[in-house]
């Protein structure tokens, strides 16, 4: 990436193909789906097939778990065609390197930030992650580790030097993401609940109203 690449967008728990067909006509770069029962956004690997099948090759295809076993990435990996793992619940390293390892798939970790000490409890992950993603840390008694629309200080990311790419996550909107990116450096950004109407309805004025904001367009 050179320094004046556009930023790259990554619009998260697409739930059906209306979503999937405004986040590509926007021009975003990559594309979530999620595989974790709690959320509101979860698919089955079936349904995520279907909504992503005539997705580009060029558009990244991710799958966001939480702490998932291996019958599950199994699952998955063997029908739905995907270029990323995103990992956002507590795995360790360790088992960080082991899906990398097991499953041949680059990795997404995402690491909950709320204050400066967090990015260096995120370093370990550097190590083994082909990408970083800083969200902010789930509330107390949330039901899932990320989505929750929650933001932190992106400036505690300024000038911190990373050995992979990062996204940032967390509570970004169409309002906010130009500061965001500002404050904290990103070249590549994650939404999700900032581009939708209600939990899991996404919203194609707001998924095109937030990738321009973020590019600069
Ligand atoms: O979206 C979810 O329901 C979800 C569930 C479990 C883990 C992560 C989840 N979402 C991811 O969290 C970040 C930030 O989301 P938001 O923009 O604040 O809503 C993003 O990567 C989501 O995909």
């Amino acid at each position: 990436m050179s320094r004046t690449d556009p930023v790259k967008v990554k619009i998260c728990g697409l739930t059906d193909e209306d979503a999937v067909e405004a986040a590509l006509e926007a021009g975003a770069d990559f594309l979530g789906v999620v595989f974790f029962d709690k959320s509101p956004r979860g698919l089955s690997p079936l349904r995520a097939a279907e909504i992503l099948q005539w997705v580009p090759e060029e558009v990244r295809k991710v799958g966001l778990f939480v702490e998932p076993d291996d019958a599950l990435l199994n699952e998955v990996m063997n029908q739905v065609r995907l270029d990323f793992f995103q990992l956002h619940g507590a795995e360790t390293p360790e088992r960080v390197e082991q899906v990398r390892q097991e499953f041949g798939m680059p990795v997404i970790k995402a690491v909950g930030i709320s204050a400066a000490a967090d990015l260096d409890a995120a370093a370990a992950y550097a190590e083994v992650a082909d990408w970083l993603m800083f969200d902010a840390k789930a509330p107390a008694g949330a039901s899932r580790p990320g989505g929750n629309a929650q933001a932190f200080d992106w400036s505690i990311l300024k000038d911190r030097k990373w050995p992979c790419p990062w996204f940032l996550a967390g509570g970004l909107t169409e309002a906010n993401v130009a500061e965001a990116i500002r404050l904290s450096g990103a070249k590549a950004v994650d939404v999700s609940s900032g581009v939708e109407s209600a939990p899991g309805v996404k919203d194609a004025d707001l998924i095109a109203k937030f990738i321009a904001a973020a590019k600069g367009k």
